[in-house]
């Protein structure tokens, strides 16, 4: 595939005998962001470990533009940038001096280096904080800063791991400001996270992991498309709603699952659309519905689907 940028292939690793990554495969297209969504210890840290050159696999190819990136592929893997889950930044350096740091390591000099350092720190709205310190930024902004380093040397692809843990609301929506403007320069990104709303919001393309195997590899409109309830209709009733009715009310074409007793039912739709029906169904049999609700599914109904757990569990 021409526009492939990163080709992942049968990636395993085992820490000891804990299978960490249990044969891993996935592409990044040129210009997509593509959302790695598994809980806690699914293996997500470990891939992108792999996948950056930090982490030697076990078993399996990593290819960047048809070239191997590996613990010791150095030109292949400068193409990349990573943003650690672990903040790497030198606390009580002013943030331009971390910046020189970084980009020394990727062997950048004089003026070509301190264009890039003013060129990020704009990037990532810290341009006036760049001779602060560290230890005077929140969370958010010392985030920001290492996005910031992993930009230096303009990778292709920009992998970032966990990126808004311990970040507070603002500083998200900064750090998600500059992730938009990211892709709209058509940069590639790799978002790990176990908050699904994020992925939701960023990724046009997801892989779901979960005990280091891919169980779902496809867009957003494609996983939904997927479940047997695509929305669900939840309904307060002035009157309690009989049993028999209740049954009737699952029998309806285009109905997943009917719950709940008396006054409060629950309706698992196919499609949303449907919550019309289903109410004027309801108004037919005299039942008045005081209050309703609908909802689309969210990533959270699709990993339920999936594995049967709760991604918060
Ligand atoms: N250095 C290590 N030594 C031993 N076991 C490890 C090591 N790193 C990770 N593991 C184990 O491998 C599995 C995958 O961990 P990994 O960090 O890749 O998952 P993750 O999805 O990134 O989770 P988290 O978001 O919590 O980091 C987990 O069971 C973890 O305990």
């Amino acid at each position: 595939m021409r526009d492939v940028l990163l080709d992942v292939r049968d990636l395993a690793k085992a820490y000891g005998r804990r299978q960490a990554v249990d044969g891993v495969s996935f592409h990044v297209r040129r210009g997509q962001t593509v959302g790695l969504l598994g809980p806690n210890g699914a293996g997500k840290s470990t891939i992108v470990g792999i996948i950056s050159g930090i982490l030697d696999a076990d078993a399996g190819t990593v290819l960047l533009d048809g070239a191997a990136v590996g613990t010791r592929g150095h030109a292949t893997r400068r193409r990349i940038g990573l943003v650690p889950q672990d903040l790497a930044l030198y606390d009580d350096l002013p943030a331009i001096e971390n910046l020189k740091l970084f980009g020394a390591l990727y062997g950048l000099k004089n003026a070509a280096l301190a264009g890039r350092c003013a060129a990020v720190l704009e990037l990532v709205g810290l341009a006036d904080r760049a001779r602060d310190k560290p230890l005077t930024f929140s969370g958010g902004m010392k985030r920001r800063l290492n996005i910031a380093a992993a930009l230096l040397h303009e990778p292709a692809l920009l992998i970032l791991d966990e990126p808004t843990v311990g970040v507070d609301p603002q500083s998200r929506n900064a750090i998600f400001e500059t992730l938009a403007a990211l892709q709209g320069s058509g940069m590639a990104l790799v978002y790990t996270s176990h908050y699904m709303e994020e992925v939701e919001r960023l990724a046009d393309h997801i892989v779901i992991i979960d005990h280091g195997k891919v169980l779902a590899d496809a867009n957003p409109a494609e996983l939904y498309a997927r479940l047997p309830a695509r929305a669900a209709l939840h309904v307060e009733l002035a009157a309690p709603l009989s049993g028999e009715l209740a049954a009737g009310l699952a029998r309806l074409p285009g109905i997943a699952g009917v719950s709940g007793e008396s006054l409060a039912w629950d309706v698992r739709l196919e499609d949303g659309t449907q919550a019309i029906a289903v109410l004027d169904w309801l108004r037919d049999r005299g039942q008045v519905p005081v209050h309703f609700a609908t909802a689309r599914a969210r990533l959270e109904d699709v990993f339920l689907d999936l594995t049967g757990r709760s991604l918060r569990d």
